[in-house]
This record gives structure tokens, sequence and C-alpha cells, in this order.
């Protein structure tokens, strides 16, 4: 288990693997219903230069989210509101700034998950809309289908209003030098991908106890036109049920789906284990089964959260009770209260 990163709410600031009885973890766990956004920027490396924008970009989602929470909302709009924030940002592989696929284009993936009635909405190779998250959740509440695809989900989206981007505006000139340099015969995209750019994913409790998760992606790198990774798969990219928790997942689409990673994950939660201990599992079990590097945030109904990845980085941040978390490599785990400025 030494090769999973290791960040949760019961650890000190930027301590890792020590001592986890902290004055802090009573706060955390065992305190009631204790509402919290984690939010995840993808298991990838981040370009030093990006690696300061990439943190505020998931403390402001993880912030936004939370503040949803303190109006009262729900832990579904939550989680749609940190991870619209991140496809709004060119910074992250969802939406604006999305990798592209073999041809060129944008093709996105996404989920919403309710853990209170177990209600779930995915999307899959849409080109012209903003926001896919929304979309997804749009098919939740408004059709009585669960997963809509490539041109289905277009046309449903106009049906609702939904407004119709252009390829342009949602690629980066930073996706399109990606695409090139993944265009040469001996390019890796999947070791490309797990380099630079990250899929974005939000957990939350909110003050009843409700669990949700939401997860959206530009894909792996010049993938095959209609390729589907895990994202948008119930119980791949993101799981929620209020009888355990709620998990975002990231990483190789491929291999998190063959090990159903989030579903993986709350069945060892169910079966006792912590959020920090089941995510361990599950990510230990993607890496000695098929040598697959990943990451998740995860939450139990009672507020307790947690970050792991067995990435070298992964950007991530958690707002609870006042306090922003936040880290990008192994080991860090920064707070500051929401009235400092980063
Ligand atoms: N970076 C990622 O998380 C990619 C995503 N899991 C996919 O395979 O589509």
């Amino acid at each position: 288990m030494s090769s999973i990163k290791t960040i949760s709410s019961a650890e000190p600031p930027q301590v890792l693997g020590k001592d986890k009885t902290t004055p802090d973890e009573t706060q955390h766990r065992g305190a009631g219903m204790m509402p919290v956004v984690v939010v995840h920027g993808g298991a990838v490396q981040v370009p030093e230069e990006r690696a300061e924008i990439t943190i505020s970009g998931v403390c402001s989602a993880a912030r936004s989210g939370y503040l949803v929470l303190e109006e009262g909302g729900s832990s579904l709009d939550a989680v749609v509101e940190a991870v619209v924030q991140m496809e709004n940002s060119p910074y992250f592989s969802a939406g604006c700034g999305s990798v592209l696929n073999v041809k060129g284009e944008v093709e996105m993936d996404a989920i919403v998950m309710d853990g209170k009635t177990l209600g779930s909405g995915s999307v899959s190779a849409v080109r012209d809309i903003a926001n896919p998250v929304q979309l997804a959740r749009l098919v939740m509440e408004k059709t009585s289908h669960a997963f809509l695809t490539a041109e289905g989900a277009s046309k449903f989206a106009r049906s609702v209003g939904v407004p119709e981007v252009s390829q342009e505006s949602l690629i980066t000139e930073y996706s399109r030098m990606f695409w090139k340099k993944n265009l040469v015969p001996d390019a890796n995209p999947v070791e490309c991908q797990m380099e630079k750019m990250g899929t974005v994913g939000a957990v939350a409790v909110d003050k009843d106890g409700n669990v949700a998760c939401a997860t959206s992606t530009g894909g792996m790198p010049n993938k095959m036109e209609g390729r589907v990774g895990d994202t948008p798969c119930v119980g791949s990219g993101g799981y929620a049920d209020n009888q355990s928790g709620a998990v975002s997942a990231t990483g190789h689409g491929e291999a998190n789906m063959r090990v159903t990673l989030s579903r993986l994950i709350l069945f060892h939660m169910e079966q006792g284990q912590s959020a920090e201990a089941a995510s361990d599992l599950g990510l230990a079990y993607l890496k000695s089964r098929l040598g697959a590097l990943g990451g998740v945030v995860t939450v139990d109904p009672q507020g307790n959260w947690t970050s792991r990845f067995s990435t070298q980085q992964m950007p991530w941040a958690a707002a609870q009770n006042d306090t922003l978390h936040y880290g990008l490599n192994s080991g860090e785990h920064f707070r500051r209260s929401f009235s400092e400025q980063h």
C-alpha cells in the first residue's frame, strides 16, 4: 500500500503517513453531519508553469461548491457547480481545454449521480456544448434514461434549450499543441495524458447527509473517434449512494472501467473500511491487477473525506467548516481559512 499517496481529512498539514491523531481528527470524524465538497483536477503530472493556476482552479471550485451547500443547496447542486467551474477553465481537460481525439476534435464525457435516489445521468462523445456535466444532470432529471451519447445527446440538449457552442470555442492552443505532439508515430498518449491534462470531478455531502458525485472529461488524448472512457460509466468514473458514500475517479479510463473503480471503493466502505482505507484498496487493486495508476476523491455520508492518488501528482481541494484544504504533490496538505486570500 506504500505506493498510494495519502491525503485525508484526518491528516495534519503537509505531513504524510505520520501519526494520524491530530486535534482536527475529531472535527472530521464522528462529529455528526459535516457538509463538505472535495474536488480533483485529474491524476496527472501538472507542468510547473501551470501548477499555481491549477491549484487555484481546484480551490475555487471547491469553495464555490461549498457556498452552494451553505446557501442550502443539495450535494448534487454543489458537485455540479464545482465541476462547471472547472469545465469553464481552460486549464483542465473538461469542457473548454479538453484533450482532442485523433481527428483533432473535442468529444466529452460526463456523469452525475445522486446518492439519495441512486439516480444517475451520463453523456458521452458530446461535441457542441460548454458544460457536459449540466447535460448529464438534465439526462437524469428530464428523461427516463440514464445515458445519452453523441448526436442523440446533442439533440436532447437542443430540445431542452442548452446553447450550442462551436468546437473552436472548446479547443485551446495548448490542447491543439498536445494533439499534434501525439500524432507522431512513436507517441504514447496514455503516458502523455498522465503527464499533463486533467479530468475533473467532485464529491459532496450536504447537511442532510445526502452524497453526490460528478465527473467530466475530454477523455484520453488522440483517442479514436467515438471512444468512451470510464468517466460517464456508472461505477467507474463515479458512484454515489447515501448508504456508503461517493467517489469521483480519474486515471486511465480503460483500466478504471475494468475494475469499476468507484464502485469497488464503495464496496470496501460497505465492508466497514474508512473512505481513506477503501480508496487505497481500490487504487492498490488497480495497480496490482492492471499496472495502472489513478486517483480518487471519496466521502462518506458523515462528511469524512479523502483524496488519494497513485500518480505523482493530483491537484485536489476540499472545503469544509470554513477551511480550504488543498494539495498537488504527494504528501502535500495545505490549509487556509476561507477568509485568507490565496
Ligand atoms: N485523465 C483522465 O482521468 C481520463 C479519463 N479517465 C478517461 O480515460 O477518459
